[in-house]
Formats: C-alpha cells, sequence, structure tokens
C-alpha cells in the first residue's frame, strides 16, 4: 500500500486562478542552477528586487537559509542533495500555486533532480536558470573561502572539484557571470518575465 493511500486531498474554495487574478499575475519558478560561486544568490537577489518594483509578487529561497531550517536536517551527499532539491521543489510548487514568483538559488547539480522538479509543476511554470560561469572564476572568486577549503581536503564531496555538476541542456535563460555584467544578467531575466506575461 502507498504511504498517502489513507490521505484525501482536500480543495479550498478559493483557487489558484482566484489568487492569480488578486495578484494579477500568474505563479511561476525561477530556478537558479550553478557551481558555487557563479552568482546564483547575486542575480536572484536583484531580479527580485527588480520584479518586486515592477509591483510583482515574489519570494526568494536561498541554498544556505533553507540548509539552516526546513533542511537542516541534510548534508551533501549525492542522496541529501536530491532530498534537497525534492524538497524545494515542492515549496516552490506551494508557492507558486499560491501566485508568487518564487526565485530559488540552489547548486542542484543534477540535471535528473531538476527534471523531477519541472516535472511537479505546470507546463511552463519551471524556468529554468542556467547561471553560466567558469570553475576558474567561481574558484578565483571564492567568496566564502569553500574552494580553498576544498583544494586542501578539508572539505571533501565539494560541486566542481570533487563532485558533480551537471550542465542545463536546454535552459529557458542562461547567463553568463563571467562574460556579462551583472546588471545585463538581471535585464536578461526580467525581460523573460515581462515577455511570457505572467504580468497582466
Ligand atoms: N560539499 C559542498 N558542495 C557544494 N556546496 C557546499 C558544500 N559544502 C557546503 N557547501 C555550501 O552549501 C551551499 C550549497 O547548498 P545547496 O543547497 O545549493 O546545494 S545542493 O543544491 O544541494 O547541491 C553552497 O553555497 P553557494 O556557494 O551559495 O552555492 C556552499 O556555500
Ligand atoms: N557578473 C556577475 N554576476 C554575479 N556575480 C558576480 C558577477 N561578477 C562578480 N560577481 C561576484 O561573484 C560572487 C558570486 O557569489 P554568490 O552570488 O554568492 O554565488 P552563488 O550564490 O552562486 O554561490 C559575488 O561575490 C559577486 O559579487
Amino acid at each position: 500500500m502507498s504511504k498517502s493511500a489513507n490521505i484525501v486531498w482536500h480543495d479550498s474554495k478559493v483557487t489558484k486562478e482566484d489568487r492569480q487574478k488578486q495578484h494579477g499575475h500568474e505563479g511561476a519558478v525561477l530556478w537558479f542552477t550553478g557551481l558555487s560561486g557563479s552568482g546564483k544568490s547575486t542575480v536572484s537577489v536583484e531580479v527580485e528586487k527588480a520584479l518586486h518594483q515592477e509591483g510583482l509578487h515574489t519570494y526568494r529561497l536561498d541554498g544556505d537559509n533553507v540548509r539552516h531550517g526546513l533542511n537542516s536536517n541534510l548534508g551533501f551527499s549525492p542522496a541529501d542533495r536530491t532530498e534537497n532539491i525534492r524538497r524545494i521543489g515542492e515549496v516552490s510548487k506551494l508557492m507558486s500555486d499560491a501566485g508568487l514568483i518564487t526565485l530559488t538559488a540552489f547548486i542542484s547539480p543534477y540535471k535528473e533532480d531538476r527534471g523531477q522538479v519541472r516535472n511537479v509543476l505546470e507546463e511552463g511554470e519551471f524556468i529554468e536558470v542556467f547561471v553560466k560561469c567558469g570553475l576558474d572564476t567561481c574558484e578565483e572568486r571564492d567568496p566564502k573561502g569553500l574552494y580553498k577549503k576544498a583544494r586542501s581536503g578539508e572539505i571533501t564531496g565539494f560541486t566542481g572539484i570533487d563532485a558533480p555538476y551537471e550542465e542545463p541542456v536546454d535552459p529557458e535563460i542562461t547567463i553568463e557571470t563571467d562574460k556579462e555584467t551583472l546588471e545585463a544578467s538581471v535585464e536578461k531575466i526580467v525581460s523573460y518575465i515581462k515577455a511570457r506575461k505572467v504580468h497582466e
């Protein structure tokens, strides 16, 4: 028997469409993925600010923050990373259902895990943003000093050093933070959202 066999879905009287109408836009999930130090946090913070200024309803979920709370029992083994992403995917789905534009900033190194999140969301709701940046630049930036620790062996299983990062194959948006300015990356993403007419 499946774990959910005795659990019955309870509908609300306020629908997703009702909430969208009240907000004046649809929900969506901007899923930032990339190496540590590629710029996921920096860019997503600025994109959220820009969208908020446009009157859109947003919420941002960030790797470090979520790992302090909801996912504080998870580490960085492949299984824990998969569970981390599964939970964030489910939270994003709830937020999108609530009518928010959710911005997530997680390394999310496995293609299959990101694909699972895309699958739990409605068609078009998942917008994959590949934060592309060469490992050499990420390592040079080393904003938290973690690459240094990974190189010295103080941290093992670090993404890009001795753990894999599987690049997106066909992301909705690619930004190249080692080639373009922060402003250009933000503009690219905000234009995509506007063109997609999530805003009525
Ligand atoms: N082993 C290892 N590998 C990668 N990253 C590590 C590791 N240990 C700690 N950190 C810090 O945790 C942040 C990544 O957490 P995420 O939840 O985004 O990772 S994942 O999606 O589950 O792979 C990541 O933050 P960002 O630099 O913002 O990406 C690191 O600061
Ligand atoms: N074009 C750019 N876009 C984003 N970040 C940049 C850019 N150029 C330099 N940086 C710097 O790179 C670092 C990226 O760190 P962070 O946003 O924490 O990455 P991540 O969340 O992917 O680990 C920051 O110190 C940021 O100021």
